[in-house]
């Protein structure tokens, strides 16, 4: 509570801040400090804003030469690939200012330097071993006050920041409302405080999705009217205790499915209201799954939205989900994401448009892959490349119906739990399939509002940033999914879950698919046992069941003796 109403008053404080209010330090000062440490390329780089007539013809690279970008949520997935391509592709940005906070007993410098050792940043090595003298991670929590940025990093980045890009969020979706205002609504508004006091800000580039508005069903690239004036619901939330605020959080969010909607709704009014004062730029898109091409296909590192779904089915565990066949799959790659957020970057600071522009980044009016085609691939995906260790050969079928799917929960789901928890606990070890089944249950009931409908998404901003970059920009900042093949896509998604999320091993596919075929044996001896006993306990106790049977029996046996007595015959 205290810290609801410190940001709030933070949030005022900042609302009364000028554009260019006196920062205290300039860049030279904070530059006289990095530069000893950490960035050569310092004495040569231009900070300057360089004016919009000399940029309007630029390239997107070169607009970022000599930049100093500011990034929320750099750590999170988009985040990192956001901060790669640019290091990348924009090889002459000055300075990466990463807002990070301390997390699990790691300093944020521990952070970055974990974050920038993996994988997915092996390109940027190979063409500079000395790229992390780039990146300068300041401490900051969003929920805090202030953003809790020390005043003299604060300064620093009002004399510095030339773009913000704002990609930090609670994504999850059982998020209660209270903490999901904090961060998603509150510290936007924070960070656009802090933002205005940038006085070399050139564009404000906020994330938020393109569920803002899932309640309804056609989208244009507008900001939509709020559920609610955020200024009155941060007052309300200040001071509701925690158990009022869970009671009225379904009155509140509506026919929005989660709170992580909602408040990414607020969000983006928040961010519409500085459009007078910040060149603002806001990308909204759909379902984020594994890079395309950049840096290299498949790159995926976290359980969320469709990765967990095909991860689980993957191994075998998943083997029903509620979602409609025919439905879009409105997946989009990160790099598409972040090569477009990049272009919009580069669009918003150059041709500043009067008022903030909103970029659908979606697939389905462009390029549409349903729900039943993406089973049907992610399934045949996962018996050519198996996951290790699997529980069950991958078998998921997906259904709309909610007697067919309760019907499959108890058989494929609850049954076999219960089954395997038994041989645990005979075993003398600790059951777990049960528990690991509810905790899928939950996730997957989160997520079937998303894959049981579609919507339709406007994408004229889209096309006209397309139309704007030069051929070069085109392929270096690729974001026209129409060229995506979609089952090379999912081939490729799937192995990255393999390689990147669960770190397997792609030499071990033979011993997993020598381990799909034991399981294909056990499952063919596990039918036939069970067959014969239903058989056997049926004849037991029913007339008809054993004259069938007899029946059954003596016809094969004719059968058998025809064949015998003919191929005798013909010899
Ligand atoms: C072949 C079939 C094709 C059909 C395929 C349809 C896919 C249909 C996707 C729609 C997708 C819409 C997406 C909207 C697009 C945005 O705008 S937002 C971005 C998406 N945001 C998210 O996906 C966040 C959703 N996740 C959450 O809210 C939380 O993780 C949950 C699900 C509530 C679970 O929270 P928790 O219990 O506190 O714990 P957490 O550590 O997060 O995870 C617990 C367990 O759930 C598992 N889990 C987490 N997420 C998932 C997941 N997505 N799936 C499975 N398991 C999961 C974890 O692996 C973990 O397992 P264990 O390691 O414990 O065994
Ligand atoms: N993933 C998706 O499918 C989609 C995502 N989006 C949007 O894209 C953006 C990025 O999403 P994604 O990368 O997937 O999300 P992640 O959950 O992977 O990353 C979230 C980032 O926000 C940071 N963060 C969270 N809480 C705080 C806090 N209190 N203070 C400082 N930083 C914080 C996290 O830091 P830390 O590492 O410290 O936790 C992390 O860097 C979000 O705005 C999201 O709404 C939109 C559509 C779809």
């Amino acid at each position: 509570m205290v810290i609801v109403t410190q940001a709030i008053f933070r949030v005022r404080d900042c609302g009364l801040g000028k554009l260019n209010a006196s920062a205290g330090v300039s860049c030279e000062q904070l530059y006289s400090v990095r530069r000893d440490e950490r960035d050569p390329v310092g004495e040569q780089a231009d900070t300057r804003p360089r004016p919009s007539d000399d940029t309007a013809m630029t390239s997107v690279a070169d607009y970022y030469a000599g930049k100093n970008v500011l990034i929320t949520g750099a750590t999170g997935f988009m985040g990192k690939v956001l901060v790669e391509k640019l290091l990348r592709c924009c090889p002459q940005v000055r300075a990466l200012f990463l807002l990070v906070r301390p997390k699990a007993g790691q300093s944020m410098q521990q952070r970055v330097d974990d974050m920038i050792k993996c994988k997915l940043f092996d390109r940027v090595r190979e063409d500079d071993a000395h790229f992390h003298r780039k990146i300068v991670p300041i401490s900051s929590e969003l929920t805090e006050p202030g953003l809790a940025i020390s005043p003299e990093d604060a300064d620093k980045l009002a004399a510095c920041v030339n773009i913000v890009f704002h990609c930090a969020a609670t994504i999850r979706f059982d998020e209660p409302l209270k903490h999901a205002v904090q961060l998603n609504v509150i510290g936007t508004q924070q960070l656009l405080g802090l933002a205005r006091r940038m006085r070399h800000l050139e564009a404000f580039i906020h994330i938020s999705t393109a569920y803002a508005n899932c309640n309804r069903k056609h989208i244009d690239e507008v900001i939509y009217p709020p559920p609610v004036e955020p200024r009155k619901l941060i007052e309300s939330l200040e001071w509701m205790d925690d158990r009022i605020v869970q009671d009225i959080t379904p009155r509140l969010i509506g026919n929005r499915p989660n709170t992580y909607t909602y408040t990414k709704a607020l969000a983006e009014y928040v961010v519409q209201q500085e459009q007078d004062k910040l060149n603002i730029g806001i990308i909204r898109p759909s379902i984020v799954g594994a890079s395309w091409q950049e840096p290299f296909p498949g790159w995926i590192d976290n359980f969320n939205g469709p990765s967990g779904v095909f991860i689980a089915a993957g191994k075998g565990i998943l083997r029903t989900m509620r979602a409609n066949n025919d439905a879009v799959a409105d997946l989009i790659p990160v790099d598409v994401v972040i090569n477009l957020t990049l272009a919009a970057g580069w669009y918003t600071a150059v041709h500043k448009p009067k008022t903030a522009l909103v970029y659908n980044c979606t697939t389905g009016g462009i390029n549409p892959f349903h729900w039943g085609e993406i089973e049907h691939h992610v399934m045949s995906s996962f018996k050519r490349n198996p996951l290790e260790q699997a529980f069950r050969r991958p078998n998921a079928n997906i259904t709309s119906n909610y007697l067919i799917y309760q019907y499959w929960i108890l058989v494929s789901h609850k049954f076999p739990a219960l089954l395997y928890d038994l041989v645990l606990r005979l075993t003398g070890q600790k059951p777990q399939m049960m528990r690991i089944f509810n905790r899928l249950h939950k996730a997957i009931s989160l997520l079937e509002y998303f894959s049981s409908q579609d919507w339709e998404w406007n994408s004229e901003n889209v096309n006209m940033l397309m139309a704007q970059l030069s051929p070069e920009d085109r392929k270096t900042f690729n974001f026209d999914v129409r060229q995506l093949n979609w089952p090379e896509y999912i081939e490729n998604y799937c192995i990255g879950t393999k390689k990147y999320v669960l770190n397997e091993d792609m030499s071990d596919i033979p011993a997993a698919r020598q381990h799909l075929r034991k399981l294909r044996n056990i499952r063919y001896t596990f039918n036939t046992v069970l067959v014969v006993f239903i058989w056997r306990v049926f004849i037991a106790r029913s007339q008809m069941a054993r004259n069938i049977w007899y029946f059954v029996v003596s016809l094969c046996f004719k059968f058998l003796s025809y064949f015998r007595a003919s191929s005798t015959l013909t010899n």
